[in-house]
């Protein structure tokens, strides 16, 4: 659990904890792995990670050598600024030149006749053709995710089929947050990730904040339900941690 004063200085936070974290899997020569979540906070982080300066002993991300993928989008047209890719392009990969080889987005609606069920079993079998041989998907070093103030995470909301699904990404009609169609890694792709790091700022996720980490069904509050196979690390700001229960908590023991 880490916690920061306002979403200003989480930003910041996770900005120059997230370039370390990178910054180590390059130095042991693995190809570092990204995923990234739209979202206030999740773009607020992109657009810190330009200028975070790295300390003296550490050596800056390689940007140009870091796989990126998306936890979720929104499945409307390319130039739409609801879409979490145009954020994360304008936030950051325009900027650090990450090459478009090694930008893996989540398919926009209208292209061609594809439907968000389609573009779901695409993006899956983007997923499988990285992985490692033998292995059903890529290594994912970080996995972002934002919080929703009823405890989305990704594109799973409460109540929805796409947290009982085991497919690797699912279309999800009919979201209570617009837009109303999207594109989600299910739990079962979120949880292969080594690190998942959930980011909540403002007053708004207190209670879902405080839900998850109190061990809530999943279903009903999807935050409870993600977990790195390494680490799940808590990045909240003191009005986000305004609920959590004073004693402990009964999970997320990494
Ligand atoms: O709709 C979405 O919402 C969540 C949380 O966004 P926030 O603005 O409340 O932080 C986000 O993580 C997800 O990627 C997005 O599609």
């Amino acid at each position: 659990m880490h916690t920061a004063t306002d979403p200003e200085q989480l930003a910041e936070v996770v900005a120059s904890a997230l370039t370390a974290r990178l910054a180590e899997a390059q130095a042991e020569n693995r190809t570092a792995s990204l995923v990234l979540t739209g979202g206030g906070i999740g773009t607020a982080v992109l657009a810190h990670l330009p200028e975070v300066v790295p300390l003296p002993t550490r050596e800056p991300v390689d940007w140009s050598a870091v796989e990126v993928w998306w936890s979720d989008e929104r499945f409307v047209p390319a130039d739409d600024p609801q879409r979490n890719e145009l954020s994360a392009r304008q936030a950051l990969l325009e900027l650090v030149g990450v090459p478009d080889q090694r930008v893996h987005p989540m398919p926009a609606s209208g292209v061609g006749s594809m439907e968000p069920e389609d573009a779901a079993a695409w993006y899956a079998a983007q997923l499988g053709a990285a992985a490692p041989a033998g292995r059903p998907l890529p290594r994912f070093d970080v996995l972002l995710l934002g919080v929703g103030p009823e405890g989305h995470v990704a594109s799973i909301f409460p109540r929805s089929s796409a947290a009982r699904d085991d497919r690797a990404v699912v279309a999800v009609r009919n979201c209570p947050k617009p837009p109303p169609t999207r594109l989600s890694m299910t739990f079962s792709t979120i949880n292969t990730a080594e690190e998942v790091w959930i980011l909540a700022a403002g007053r708004a996720k207190a209670r879902a904040v405080s839900d998850a980490l109190s061990g809530a069904d999943p279903l009903s509050v999807p935050a409870a339900g993600v977990r790195g196979t390494q680490a799940t690390r808590w990045w909240l700001d003191a009005a986000a941690a305004s609920e959590l229960p004073k004693g402990g908590f009964s999970s997320f023991g990494t």
